[in-house]
């Protein structure tokens, strides 16, 4: 079997063209929606996806904010210029690229953005809702990553059995519970899960979003699954690689998202689709 690909990269244009129709509606009535990103620090890879976040908002239409602090700012100082953009009737959506210096807690700044501009989905209030089934913004990723299942016409997922590998806040934890919100029977599993392998050739659906470079392989994984790969490591080379080995898992799959060009679009198309709903929602 080879596996068929999700295209992350022109699901993520479909989405950021709806996304693009809905902002132009909303500018004409007089409130155009608009995000701000806060950029903390030089690490390369965040100085590339704010890049990313602020242009994919110039070709939707949406207004971007950008500020870019030193590695040296203080907690006290992110956490003032959340305070004045909470208050900010003109911004709709706030996000914080992560990571964050260590000495600023992390946890403490995403519970400063007002839930109702936490278009990451990051803030306790919004994990909450996400738990107990009411409305709030979902985590960009996860979300993504069911609007790909939606694709491929697996947005139902009754009788069907999830496994996702990785329990991070941002997306392992959130992962599941919309996976079991969509009705599969759900297992979180980690790097330190016992015989992984045997756990993962359970699942119809296999997540990998454990950070650990093409540590899912083919013999992992179910004839036919769907493998949605989160996984974004760069080798010593400097190429990209996923948390799942593409070259053996498309052999076994049925379907298989791509490193780069799958899930990692997809996360910056559901941060516009967040914003715009951010800005609807007033
Ligand atoms: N505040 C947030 N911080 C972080 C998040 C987040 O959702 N909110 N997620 C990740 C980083 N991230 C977005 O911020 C992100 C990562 C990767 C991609 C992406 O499109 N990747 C490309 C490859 C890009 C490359 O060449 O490096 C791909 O997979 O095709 C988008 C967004 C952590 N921080
Ligand atoms: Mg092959």
């Amino acid at each position: 079997m080879t596996a068929q690909r999700i295209d992350g990269k022109a699901l993520a244009a479909q989405v950021r063209s709806e996304v693009a129709v809905r902002a132009a509606a909303l500018t004409a009535a007089g409130r155009q929606p608009a995000l701000a990103v806060i950029l903390v620090g030089a690490d390369p890879a965040s100085q590339v996806y704010v890049r990313n976040k602020v242009s994919a908002c110039e070709q939707a239409g949406l207004r971007s904010v950008l500020e870019t602090y030193g590695a040296e700012l203080r907690e006290a100082e992110l956490l003032a210029r959340i305070h004045t953009m909470n208050q900010d009737d003109a911004i709709h959506g706030i996000l914080v690229q992560l990571p964050l210096p260590p000495h600023i807690d992390a946890q403490r700044v995403i519970e400063a953005i007002s839930p109702r501009k936490d278009v990451d989905g990051f803030h306790v209030a919004s994990a909450g809702a996400l738990m107990v089934g009411q409305p709030g913004f979902r985590p960009c990723t996860p979300l993504g990553c069911m609007r790909m299942l939606e694709h491929i016409g697996m947005g139902k997922l009754r009788g069907k059995h999830a496994v996702v590998v990785g329990r991070s806040n941002i997306v392992g934890k959130p992962m599941a519970l919309m996976l079991l919100a969509a009705d599969a029977t759900v297992t979180i599993a980690h790097s330190g899960t016992p015989d992984l392998a045997a756990t993962c050739r359970h699942a119809d659906v296999l997540v990998a979003a454990v950070g650990r470079p093409r540590m899912i392989t083919g013999s992992m994984i179910k004839p036919g699954a769907v493998v949605i790969d989160v996984g974004i490591n760069r080798l010593p080379d400097g190429s990209l690689c996923g948390d799942v080995d593409f070259e053996s898992a498309q052999d076994v799959a049925g379907w298989i998202t791509p490193v780069p060009g799958g899930v990692g679009p997809m996360t910056i198309a559901m941060l516009l689709a967040n914003t715009v709903q951010a800005c609807a929602q007033g």
